[in-house]
């Protein structure tokens, strides 16, 4: 495994690699979500690239950029073992050499929603960083996670409108056996903030249920939160698979924020309308 740090170290990585190229892209302070992405790399491509960089771009003034966890030893451990061929681990100053970039990916309309909402700027900051990891790695394929479910539609919009010649796959949510969806957050939760933060997956269930079964899904999941009033409820939606106005039935897609703490979680749901 190569663990390369600058351009031209991922330049020489690149232009040897062989067969088809996968891409893997983290902030680092990996776990089992992570490595369903690059187990799935690891059996479709020839030659899986993983990259960790904590993007400063995508965190607002008030977020956790200072405080994200950051295990690099770890996550070259767990990189090693899945077979990954190359790490790249750019430097702050690798990725924005004339410090925060002028001219950013515009995610339009669909950015401003949801996680865009909340988290003004942050669609900018994901969609900027991943094409410019596009065009430095150069992958086929890229795998993103259906945890950051709004996040993967983004992508896929922005590789749709650009023209670029990268197939995008997403990789289904890895849940803790109680349910929690796996996140590098979830490091920050306390003992009872972690049994809190089942409060989310708990109401997409509940709601799927009802959803499923003719009821008003929405309304079943704001149900599970108003039993735990310590999590402060950012959003609870039903939209269509494709983040539009949930249809009257067929697929839709469940889509949840909070607060549990000073820790923000999200998850979604898929749901069959009948
Ligand atoms: N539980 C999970 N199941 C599947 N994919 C995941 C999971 N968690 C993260 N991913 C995916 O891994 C990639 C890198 O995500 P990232 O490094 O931000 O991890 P994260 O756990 O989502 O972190 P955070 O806690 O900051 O949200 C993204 O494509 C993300 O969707
Ligand atoms: C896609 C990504 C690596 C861009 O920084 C990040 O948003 C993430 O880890 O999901
Ligand atoms: N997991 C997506 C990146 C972020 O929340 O900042």
């Amino acid at each position: 495994m190569r663990v390369v740090g600058t351009r031209e170290e991922l330049k020489a990585a690149r232009d040897t690699a062989a067969g088809t190229v996968a891409v893997v892209m983290t902030m680092g302070a990996l776990h089992e979500g992570h490595a369903a992405l690059l187990r799935t790399a690891r059996a479709e491509a020839d030659t899986v690239l993983l990259t960790i960089f904590v993007n400063p771009l995508q965190f607002g003034p008030n977020e956790d950029l200072d405080r994200y966890p950051r295990t690099l030893d770890a996550d070259l451990a767990l990189a090693r073992e899945l077979g990954v061929d190359v790490v790249f681990t750019p430097s702050r100053e690798v990725m924005y050499p004339r410090g925060a970039p002028a001219v950013r990916v515009d995610p339009g309309p669909a950015g401003e929603r949801f996680e865009g909402a909340s988290r003004p700027g942050f669609f900018h900051g994901v969609l900027t960083v991943v094409n410019k990891l596009f065009q430095l790695t150069r992958p086929d394929v890229a795998y993103f996670g259906e945890k950051d479910y709004q996040q993967l539609g983004m992508i896929r919009a922005m590789v749709r409108d650009f023209d670029l010649p990268i197939d995008v796959r997403g990789v289904p949510t890895v849940r803790e056996a109680d349910g929690l969806a796996l996140s590098s957050r979830n490091r920050y939760l306390a003992p009872d903030e972690r049994e809190s933060a089942l409060t989310l997956s708990r109401a997409l269930l509940t709601a799927k249920t009802e959803g499923e079964r003719g009821g008003d899904a929405v309304a079943a999941g704001l149900a599970e939160f108003t039993k735990s009033p310590e999590v402060k409820l950012d959003y609870f939606v039903l939209t269509d698979p494709m983040l539009g106005p949930p249809p009257a039935h067929g697929p839709a897609r469940l889509l949840t924020a909070a607060w549990v703490g000073a820790t923000r979680l999200i998850d979604n749901a898929a749901v069959e309308l009948p």
